[in-house]
Order: structure tokens, then C-alpha cells, then sequence
């Protein structure tokens, strides 16, 4: 048996094997010990092998749900080997075979899944200085390629956050990304291949109609992914027919940050509320979040496909959102249930659920509003092949949970499967009688035919009666106060019996199997269907919103623009509601192509931060398709969002908190455009107030002249408030608060409210009271306030802070000369040659 299972540990060096012995999945030497620390269960030794004692440890077989959720969610990859040889006739061991494995991207488990969240399977490979990637999420079949430069690679990893990493055994450490890495031989990762198997995966000739056929370095990466896919499930995966081909540049690009500090599917404390999704997801379904998530964390550029969301909402608007809701609720997952028909692991119950939902197809159609080409599309897809119906008509009403309890099939469907089970249903009546003609025939008054699993059925007598028992009896086991016999008759009862139940579940088992088989010509009509269902879902609770929330539809030009008015942040907005904290004052925000950047002053908790992260979350909704918590709103092209906010040091990372913010400032002024939108908070903040001031002067100057992006950049630095005066496309607004007669002039209301022009002071000292700083600190720090404003004022250097840059001085050598200066051609690769000419093109632009 250690023979048999060291080859199967051969074959999968990287999982934890569990190796099915009866009740318990075993494993051995290092992956007991491993698991022992991981799960905190039992180590044992048993015998010896090649002179060595086994090291093992085991988990019960029904609680291996459990143990695999737990051991998936630590990042490890388990392969489960069954026994699959015949127990009875087998010589020596029983033959053991992996039947699959479970990996934290391949998990099709539903008790493994997030409902609302796809987990997603990601294979990269570089080529060059191209990324190539291609994702699938298993359980709902949706398979993605695209390919990306080195600096766009974190935003990808972001934007898909996938529960598991496929590399070549050369990618970098990622930091922030939480996803488990599994690295896989270099060979997998191979264009042509890739290319063959994509192909051959959604039965086409070329991938020109997905307009992927020029991605090499997404084909190589997706040769990777849809070996490991299959490997784990041990089958191909019938269920994955199409493609989505994503280019960075079709995106409204979110970096990392953005993602973050947006708080947009997870706060920054790193939990699912309040975010902006969790304000938004009221879907019915799994599906419909899960559409809503991929939805939010990757609007499109270009307004069409958003447009045709809107006026799908404002259909809904108008005819009524609540009965299509209502249809809904009662819908079951069913593009994970497709999957698991493929992968043939579907259960009874998730069959029979889907059953339900057909049969409210038409309800739901009706329900379905129609009028726009979005609506009438996805209406279209309701009307799934009748045959599907037919076909789940075999399931009982009420089907057991597992196939093997039998009680799946309903009546009626087979003959001899309705036969068999008329013998087992045959048996009360026939025990009944048994006892009554044996209780006459013994004179006992008391005896009885009963079963149990371990000995079949038997006949028991009391002590006191073993008298009279005749001599046909025979003796099975003694109890204490009774003796259990069987008789000839009731052995021959009990051998049809068991094998008719027995042949009954052989039966159900094969008639299951065979509908699952005959559901395969369906799959594609199916995963029609779920995307259908999940889109309308996301569109009802989208209407839903706008409708509760007076969420206004936004507005398209194709010029810049940037106007909203009585813009609100609706998560603060939802949070003051719930708290009673009083009413959220809206704000307008008008930028446009003279007009390109606010700087934004204002006391402490006046609410720049809170503005400007609205601006940008009313301008991620419009990009999604989605009404904005504005009265009013217009929006040119939009190709970015970039933020840089706050200062959470990166401790892990040994990035100090203003190391971070110059890295994430720098990266902003390396990507904006003239159609993003930048968000800068307090930049320079980290460091001294010379060096701050100075670096926040000229960071705001370059993204006023050469970037052009539409930019909020608040500030606490006074002198920045004179930058309007110097740059026409810049102007001041700040957030109003008002003294309140309070002691000492200390007293500070904040109004939220935008005004033009300057803050006229600062109101650090009062926040710090409010803060409840004590009364002497307070008094010494207004006193040294008074003085620094005096010494200040009296000798203010006339300093321009937002001078064009000088030119570097002469015989300093530029980055670019340094660059080149190093490079020794004779040491070079011809791949690091390409890297380096890459490398000086990027110097030149920027320099
Ligand atoms: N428009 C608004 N209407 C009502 N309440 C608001 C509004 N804006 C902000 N607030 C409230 O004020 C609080 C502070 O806002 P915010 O963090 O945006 O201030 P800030 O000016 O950025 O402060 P700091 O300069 O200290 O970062 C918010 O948590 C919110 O409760």
C-alpha cells in the first residue's frame, strides 16, 4: 500500500495528498506533519516502512468539506485520492486513483465559494516587456486574456485579485497581492501551444473572433492556465466556449491605490463595509453581484456600453423594477450550476433548482421589461431549448441531498428502477407477516424481525423464552437479556433484499449519471441563460439604487468636462443617514477644458477628502453605467482615476510612509493624461515643511502644464492657495466653516460647504481642542501660532514656488546619459539589450 501511495505523492509533489482508507483520508510523512500544523490534528505513527515508522494523520471522510476549506484558504493545493479499484475482489490493496484536485483558484466546491465574489484562476508569463495574461473563474466559465506592461501589471493583479497565481518560476514578488503562487514548468507556458489549445477550447479555427489572435504572450499564459485547469479537475471543461479579451486601453484605469483609498469593494481596513459596492449590491443573486463586482472594478472607456446600461435603467425606471426583482429572488445560481453539470459534479438538488428556475422562466419574461437593445438581448436569452426541462422532469420532487441515499429519480422514469424499489417497499409488509406466522408457530408472544446495519435482518427472543425457539432457528449473536436467530427463510428474504436496494442505487446512480451526460449538449444555451439572468439582476438592483437613493442618470460629451451638480458621497451619505448624523451637504464640482484643477483648502475635517473621493466615485458610476448621487451630471472621456491619499505606512514592504507617497505620486505623474482624473491629498505632508511645500509646488505645477489631468489637490499649505494666480487652468475653492461663539474664539462649525476662493485661516489649534487636547497645550500652541504667523509674515521670501523647472545644470549628466553610461553592450543578452532600449525610450519621454 506505501508502494501504491508514494506513486501517487510522485505525481503531485506540490498538493498535500489525502489518500482514502475507509472512513478516514489519510496522509503521510511530511504532508501529515504539515497538515498536523495547519489543521492542529493528530499525529500518529503506524508500522514501518523501508525500516522507518509512518508518520500519519487523518481526517474523518465526512468532514473533509471543512478541512479543504480550511487548508484551500491557507493557500494549499490538495489532491484526493479515492479508492476506485473493488473493494471485495481486489488483491492486495484496492486500486487508489486521484480523482481531483482542489487548488485556492480551481475550487468549484459550492461550499468552497464566496457567493458574491468569483474566484478567479491567474496564469502570467513575461515576454520581453510584455505581460501576457489569461484568467478563468472555473466555477462560472468565464475565461479573459490581456497583456500589459510593467507598470500596469499591479493594477491588473488588483483588478481581478485572483485567489491564485500561475508563474514560470521567475515572477517577482508582488507585494500587496495576497493570491497563492503555484509555479508550473517553463515549457507550459508556450504561444503556439496556447494558441492550439485556446483554440481547441472554444471550437473555432482562429481566435479572430474574439479579437485575440494577436496577444502571444496572453497565449502563452493561457497555455499554463488550461493545463493546470484541467489537470485539477481531471476533464476538459466543456463549459468554457467564450473569451473576453481585455485591453488596458478599453479600461478606465484604476490603479491599486485608486481601489483602495476609493474603498470601492473592500474598505481600507480591509473588510467588505462600508464600501462602495456594498452600498450598491442589493442583487437577488449570486450571480448578479458577482456581475456587479466584475462590473465596478472595470468600467469601459468608451460610453457605449454604459449608455446602453442607462437607458436599460431608465426602462426599468419607467415600467417598474420591483416585479422583475421579485422574479429573480427566487432564481438559483445557475452559472455555477452549469459548471458543475460540466465538470460532473453537479448534485441532485442544484439540478432540481435549476429545474424550479426554468419553470419561472415565464414569469420571469414577463416581468422583464423590454424596449431598449440592452433588454431586448438579454430577454432574448430567457427562452432557454425545452429539452433542458424535459430532461430534469426524470428528478424526484424532492431529490436526496446525495446521490448515493438514493431517492433522486422520480417514479415513473424506469422500469426497473420503479421495480426494484417495489421489492424494498414490498419488505414492511412482508416482516409483518413474518413475525405474526413466527409468533404463532413459536408461541412466543414477544418476538421480533428486526435489522440493523451490521447483522441484516434477525429474529429476537428474549432469555426467558429461548425454550421454546425451534430447531430451524439458527444463532446469530447473544445479547445480554435476549438471542438473536435467523431462519432460512428470512436469510433468503434478506439477500434479495439488500441486492435489491443495492441494484436500486446502482440504478439511480447510472440514470443520473446519463442525465448529467445528456444536460452536456445544453451548456452553452445555459451559460446564455445565467449571464442573461445575472445581467438583468445587477441592471434591476442598479434602477433600484438610482430609484431609492435619487441617483440621477449622468450625461456624455465627447469634450472635456467634468461637471456635477449637488455631487454627494454616498456611502458618507448612507452612514449619516444611519447614524442620524445630520443631512450630507451636496457639492457642485465644474471643471472643463479651461478650468482643470481646484485647489482645495479647509480646516481639518472640513471634508476635502470626502469631496473629492466623491467626485471620483460619481465619475467611476457614470463610467460603469450606473445613475451618480448628483442632481446633475455631465462627463467628458474619462481614461483613468488616479488617486494618491492618505498614509498608511508600508511596513511590510520597509516603504516609509513618505517614501510611499513619492512613489505613488511619481507613478501618477508618469500615467496621467489630459482625460484622467487625479485626486492629490495633502500631498508633501510626510516631510518638512520646506521640502514638503517646495515638492507638493512642483508636483502640482507639472500636472497643471504637462499632465493636463482634471486634478483635486487639497492642501494645508497656505502659500499654494497663490498658485491660481499663475496658472489659468487652476482656480481655489475652499470647504467653509464658520467660529462659533464658543470660549476664546475656539468654537468651529464645519458647513462642508465648497465656496471659491481661498480658506481664509487655518483651524488646526480648534480641531485639536475639539479633540480634547488639554486646555494649557492648546493655549501654549495658539501662542507659538501667533508668533510663527508675526515672524512669517514680517520675513516672507519672495520664493516662486511654481517656476518652470531649471534646466539641469551644464555638465551634469542627464538620466538618461547616466543610463546609458552604464550599459556595457558586450555583457548584454539580446533580451536585456531590447529591455534596455525599452528602459532609454521611457528615459527620453520623460526627461
Ligand atoms: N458634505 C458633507 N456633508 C456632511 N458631512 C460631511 C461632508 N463632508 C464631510 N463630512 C463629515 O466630515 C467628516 C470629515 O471629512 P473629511 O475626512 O473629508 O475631512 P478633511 O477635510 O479631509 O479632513 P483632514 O484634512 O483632516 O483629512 C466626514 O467623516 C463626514 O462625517
Amino acid at each position: 500500500m506505501m508502494q501504491q501511495y508514494l506513486r501517487i505523492k510522485a505525481q503531485h509533489a506540490d498538493a498535500l495528498v489525502l489518500y482514502r482508507m475507509g472512513d478516514f483520508y489519510e496522509l503521510f510523512y511530511d504532508d501529515a506533519r504539515r497538515a498536523h500544523r495547519l489543521l492542529d490534528i493528530t499525529l500518529t505513527t503506524r508500522g514501518q516502512s523501508a525500516g522507518e515508522p509512518v508518520v500519519m494523520a487523518g481526517v474523518p471522510v465526512h468532514a473533509l468539506e471543512s478541512y479543504l476549506a480550511r487548508l484551500i484558504k491557507l493557500g494549499e493545493a490538495v489532491a484526493i485520492a479515492e479508492q476506485v479499484g473493488d473493494v471485495a475482489t481486489a488483491k492486495g490493496p484496492v486500486e487508489r486513483k486521484v480523482v481531483r484536485v482542489v487548488t485556492p483558484g480551481t475550487v468549484t466546491d459550492t461550499e468552497l465559494l464566496a457567493d458574491r465574489a468569483d474566484t478567479l484562476l491567474l496564469a502570467v508569463h513575461r515576454v520581453r516587456a510584455t505581460w501576457g495574461l489569461a484568467w478563468l473563474g472555473l466555477s462560472s466559465g468565464r475565461l479573459g486574456l490581456s497583456e500589459c506592461s510593467d507598470d500596469e501589471l499591479p493594477g491588473w493583479l488588483a483588478r481581478l485579485a485572483p485567489a491564485e497565481i500561475l508563474h514560470d518560476g521567475t515572477a517577482p514578488a508582488w507585494p500587496g497581492v495576497a493570491a497563492a503562487r503555484t509555479s508550473r514548468p517553463a515549457w507550459q507556458f508556450e504561444s503556439a501551444l496556447g494558441l492550439k489549445k485556446l483554440c481547441a477550447q472554444l471550437q473555432v479555427q482562429s481566435l479572430a473572433g474574439f479579437n485575440a489572435q494577436d496577444l502571444p504572450a496572453a497565449h502563452a499564459a493561457a497555455a499554463a492556465l488550461l493545463s493546470f485547469a484541467e489537470h485539477t479537475q481531471g476533464r476538459a471543461l466543456d463549459h468554457v466556449r467564450t473569451l473576453q479579451v481585455q485591453r488596458a486601453t478599453d479600461l478606465v484605469d484604476l490603479p491599486p491605490a485608486t481601489l483602495r483609498n476609493l474603498e470601492i469593494v473592500q474598505t481600507l481596513r480591509g473588510e467588505d463595509a462600508p464600501t462602495l459596492l456594498s452600498l450598491l449590491d442589493t442583487c437577488r443573486t449570486g450571480m448578479g453581484s458577482r456581475t456587479l463586482r466584475q462590473w465596478l472594478t472595470q468600467p469601459l472607456r468608451e460610453r457605449r456600453t454604459a449608455t446602453e446600461r442607462l437607458d436599460a435603467i431608465g426602462a426599468l425606471h419607467a415600467a417598474g423594477f420591483a416585479p422583475l426583482r421579485e422574479a429573480l429572488a427566487g432564481v438559483s445560481d445557475v452559472e455555477r450550476i452549469t459548471a458543475r453539470i460540466a465538470l460532473r459534479s453537479v448534485r441532485p438538488r442544484e439540478l432540481t433548482g435549476l429545474r424550479d428556475t426554468l419553470a419561472a422562466l415565464p414569469a420571469l419574461r414577463a416581468a422583464a421589461p423590454q424596449g431598449t437593445p440592452l433588454l431586448d438581448a438579454l430577454h432574448g436569452a430567457l427562452t432557454p431549448d425545452a429539452g433542458i426541462a424535459e430532461l430534469l422532469q426524470a428528478l424526484a420532487a424532492e431529490p436526496a441531498v446525495l446521490l448515493r441515499d438514493g431517492g433522486v429519480i422520480a417514479e415513473g422514469v424506469d422500469a426497473e428502477l420503479d421495480e426494484l424499489r417495489a421489492i424494498g417497499a414490498n419488505c414492511d409488509a412482508f416482516l409483518l407477516e413474518l413475525e405474526a406466522r413466527e409468533r404463532a408457530r413459536t408461541g412466543i408472544a414477544n418476538l421480533r424481525v428486526m435489522f440493523n446495519k451490521v447483522h441484516g435482518f434477525y429474529i429476537e427472543v428474549t432469555a426467558s423464552n429461548v425454550g421454546k425457539v425451534p430447531a430451524d432457528y439458527q444463532r446469530r449473536q447473544t445479547m445480554k437479556n435476549a438471542e438473536r436467530y435467523i431462519t432460512p427463510e428470512l436469510k433468503a428474504f434478506e439477500d434479495k433484499a439488500l441486492s435489491a436496494q443495492e441494484r436500486s442505487l446502482a440504478r439511480e446512480k447510472w440514470l443520473y449519471e446519463n442525465l448529467v451526460d445528456a444536460l452536456q449538449a445544453f451548456l452553452a444555451e445555459l451559460g446564455a441563460l445565467a449571464r442573461a439572468l445575472a445581467s438583468l439582476d445587477a441592471l434591476g438592483c442598479l434602477a433600484e439604487r438610482a430609484a431609492t437613493l435619487r441617483w440621477c442618470r449622468p450625461e456624455f460629451v465627447p469634450y472635456p468636462c467634468l461637471q456635477i451638480e449637488d455631487g454627494r458621497h454616498p456611502v458618507v451619505e448612507a452612514r449619516l443617514a444611519e447614524t442620524g448624523g445630520g443631512a450630507f451637504i451636496a457639492n457642485h464640482c465644474r471643471l472643463d477644458a479651461k478650468t482643470r484643477m481646484l485647489v482645495i483648502t479647509g480646516p481639518n475635517m472640513g471634508g476635502k477628502s470626502t469631496y473629492m473621493r466623491q467626485v471620483a466615485l460619481i465619475v467611476l458610476l457614470a463610467a460603469v453605467g450606473s445613475c451618480v448621487p448628483a442632481s446633475a451630471c455631465r462627463l467628458g472621456p474619462i481614461d483613468a482615476i488616479h488617486t494618491r491619499i492618505g498614509a498608511a505606512d508600508d511596513l511590510a514592504n520597509a516603504q516609509s510612509t513618505f517614501m510611499l507617497e513619492m512613489t505613488e505620486a511619481a507613478a501618477i505623474v508618469h500615467a496621467a493624461t489630459e482625460h484622467s482624473l487625479v485626486l492629490m491629498d495633502e500631498i508633501g505632508r510626510g516631510t518638512s515643511t520646506f521640502d514638503g511645500l517646495a515638492l507638493a509646488g512642483a508636483i502640482a505645477s507639472h500636472l497643471h502644464d504637462r499632465n493636463k489631468a482634471f486634478t483635486l489637490f487639497a492642501t494645508h499649505y497656505f502659500e499654494l492657495t497663490a498658485f491660481p494666480e499663475k496658472h489659468a487652468g487652476a482656480m481655489n475653492v475652499h470647504v467653509s466653516a464658520a467660529e462659533a461663539a464658543g470660549a476664546g474664539g475656539d468654537g468651529i462649525v464645519f458647513l462642508h460647504q465648497i465656496e471659491p476662493g481661498p480658506a481664509s485661516r487655518s483651524y488646526g489649534v480648534q480641531v485639536a481642542r475639539l479633540a480634547g487636547m488639554p486646555a494649557p497645550l492648546i493655549r501654549q500652541a495658539r501662542a507659538a501660532l501667533e508668533a510663527l504667523e508675526a515672524s512669517s509674515s514680517a520675513q516672507q521670501a519672495q520664493v516662486d514656488l511654481f517656476a518652470a523647472p531649471p534646466a539641469a545644470p551644464a555638465g551634469e549628466p542627464s538620466a538618461l546619459d547616466q543610463a546609458i553610461e552604464a550599459l556595457d553592450p558586450d555583457t548584454l543578452s539580446p533580451r536585456d539589450a531590447l529591455d534596455a532600449l525599452y528602459r532609454l525610450k521611457k528615459l527620453k519621454k520623460e526627461s
